[in-house]
């Protein structure tokens, strides 16, 4: 089957000037139809911009992106829009900045729907879900987490074959959290959404089906049900995660000991 999403040495340099900032560097990543992933990383990681990546609100500087098996490159920028629209959902950091202030759930979730099939059901099923049926209160009047939920039932209005979300639950307390978390794995399950969600929260991570780890701009571990690998990269690298940097500190040196399923690394000290 094609993969939702398929990533392949994706490269992203940021110019400011003379100043160049490599935010990712040679990302491969491929995730299933269906699949629910948490993108994991410390700050400034690049987990935003492999993201905006995939919205196609940026393209890469080098390397191939393909969606369903459409490569993003390829299409111009009408094509683009209308997959945006109809095939793609996404929050932002900050919700306030894709919705309409003035005017309220129900009516952001609708308009979302434009071009599209108005579907007034689907609009109620999801404002109830997020725990805001019935609220008529203007959006930009709602709290920082009321607009986190509606901008998540925005980004799902038209059961979109990708959802894109950045931190999503970051101004919810965690029962709220629970709803928004449960409401993208039923999409997943019922709709066969795919999911890609941004969090530092571990009960959000917990709850997907799959992390990846962006460190350094790369991919550096995968977990599935709760247990963590490392990602061998393009070039053979490994990103050895923190805690085992006493053991193998930057810089050492380690013989690799072939082993039936893999390798071992072994530290060798100077006077080895
Ligand atoms: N528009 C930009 N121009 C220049 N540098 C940028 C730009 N956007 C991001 N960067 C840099 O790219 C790197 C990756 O940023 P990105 O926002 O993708 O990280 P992140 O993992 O999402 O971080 P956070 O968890 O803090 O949101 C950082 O070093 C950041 O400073």
């Amino acid at each position: 089957m094609t993969a939702a999403v398929r990533c392949a040495g994706v490269v992203q340099i940021y110019r400011a000037g003379e100043l160049e900032v490599v935010a990712l560097r040679d990302v491969d990543l491929v995730i299933e139809r269906g699949e629910t992933v948490a993108l994991l990383g410390p700050s400034g990681a690049g987990k935003t911009t492999l993201l905006w990546m995939l919205a196609g609100l940026l393209r890469p500087s080098a390397g191939r992106l393909w969606l369903n098996g459409t490569e993003l490159a390829a299409l111009d920028q009408r094509r683009l829009d209308r997959l945006r629209a109809g095939h793609i959902g996404v929050v932002l950091q900050n919700p306030a900045r894709n919705l309409i202030p003035y005017a309220t759930p129900a009516q952001n979730v609708a308009f979302a729907q434009r071009g599209v099939r108005r579907d007034r059901t689907r609009i109620g099923e999801l404002l109830e879900r997020v725990g805001l049926g019935g609220v008529k209160t203007r959006v930009g009047r709602l709290s920082g987490g009321e607009q986190q939920r509606v901008a998540v039932a925005v980004a799902l209005a038209n059961r979109p074959r990708l959802l894109l979300a950045d931190e999503p639950t970051s101004q919810l307390d965690a029962a709220t959290g629970r709803t928004v978390v449960d409401l993208i794995r039923s999409a997943a399950a019922e709709e066969g959404t795919t999911a890609v969600v941004v969090t530092h929260d571990q009960a959000v991570s917990g709850a997907l089906g799959r992390t990846v780890t962006i460190r350094d701009g790369r991919v550096g571990a995968e977990g599935r049900r709760g247990e963590d690998f490392v990602v061998v990269g393009r070039d053979g690298g490994l990103l050895l995660p923190p805690e085992f940097h006493e053991l193998l500190p930057p810089g050492s040196r380690a013989r690799v000991v072939p082993l039936p399923q893999g390798v071992a690394l072994h530290r060798v000290d100077e006077d080895a």
